[in-house]
């Protein structure tokens, strides 16, 4: 698919409403790597360029109407000299992340960095090879793709994960939909998990990292199929968490956020394939 018109057309917009070459620059690139990720349509992820760009712009000025943050906490995460090798090739050496209540760290890097390989380090679902990872607190996970199943309708992912959390029945689906309903989605009461469109089960996955309000957060690429409007939600619930005094670690592509986020951890020194 051609996206040169749409970013064109981005550039412009972003342009007309003065935001200056170098952040339009890195707007434009963002996108344009996104959508080459998603294979999506642009007017599917970010609607047309003109409100595309508005949003970008507001988000900008994002900062000045919301409240000033509180004092980071203790820390929540940390992970210390994290290195982990496959087959001798060295995919991650040595990395270091803290992350504190009420801190948002971002994960960036290039397409195999290591990202999704040191969150599942951090989730404790994979072993380094060297290296530890304290987390003081309860945690939760979203993964990149997968982490529902199929023949299950969401209210029953969340008494089944709630349980694990200590939910009972009632206040797990009750807590499953009020998160949900954060992201503009009211699950629907018996659809399979299997039925619902790629950005939804995503949704369903970032709710059920949600349940039971860790202390920590883990969420690699959650956003992966968001149409725009739910894009700009998850990342106010992101904020929203972190005002909270949750700790939070994003796995990111988009660097027009990281000016809104505490901790940057860039993996792009580390091999790529
Ligand atoms: N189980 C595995 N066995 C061998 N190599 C692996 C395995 N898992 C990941 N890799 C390799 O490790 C590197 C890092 O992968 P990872 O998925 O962590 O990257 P990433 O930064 O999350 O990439 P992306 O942005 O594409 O999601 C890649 O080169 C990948 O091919």
């Amino acid at each position: 698919m051609n996206h040169e018109p749409w970013l064109a057309a981005l550039t412009g917009e972003l342009r007309r409403h003065g935001v200056g070459p170098d952040l339009t620059g890195h707007v434009v690139a963002e996108a344009a790597t996104h959508l080459l990720d998603s294979g999506e349509s642009p007017l599917r992820v970010f609607g047309a360029p003109e409100t595309y760009a508005r949003a970008v712009v507001d988000s900008l000025g994002g900062p000045d109407v919301r409240p000033p943050r509180r004092q980071p906490g203790p820390v929540r995460l940390a992970a210390r000299g994290i290195t982990k090798r496959y087959r001798g090739r060295t995919v991650l050496d040595r990395v270091d992340l803290t992350v504190r209540a009420g801190q948002i760290a971002a994960v960036v890097g290039a397409n195999g960095a290591g990202k999704s390989t040191f969150l599942r380090i951090c989730a404790g679902l994979l072993s380094p090879d060297a290296g530890t990872v304290e987390v003081h607190g309860t945690l939760g996970y979203c993964p990149q793709d997968g982490g529902t199943a199929e023949f299950l309708s969401a209210d029953e992912h969340f008494v089944l994960i709630g349980a694990g959390r200590g939910l009972g029945r009632a206040e797990a689906r009750r807590t499953g939909r009020a998160e949900a309903s954060g992201l503009a989605w009211t699950p629907p009461r018996r659809t399979q998990a299997r039925h619902l469109s790629g950005g939804t089960r995503q949704k369903l996955n970032l709710v059920l990292a949600r349940l039971g309000e860790p202390d920590v957060l883990l969420l690699d690429e959650p956003y992966q199929g968001f149409d725009r409007g739910t894009y700009l939600d998850f990342w106010h619930e992101v904020w929203r968490w972190r005002d909270a005094g949750k700790a939070v670690v994003v796995v990111t592509h988009l660097l027009n956020q990281l000016d809104r986020v505490d901790v940057v951890l860039d993996l792009s020194g580390e091999r790529a394939a």
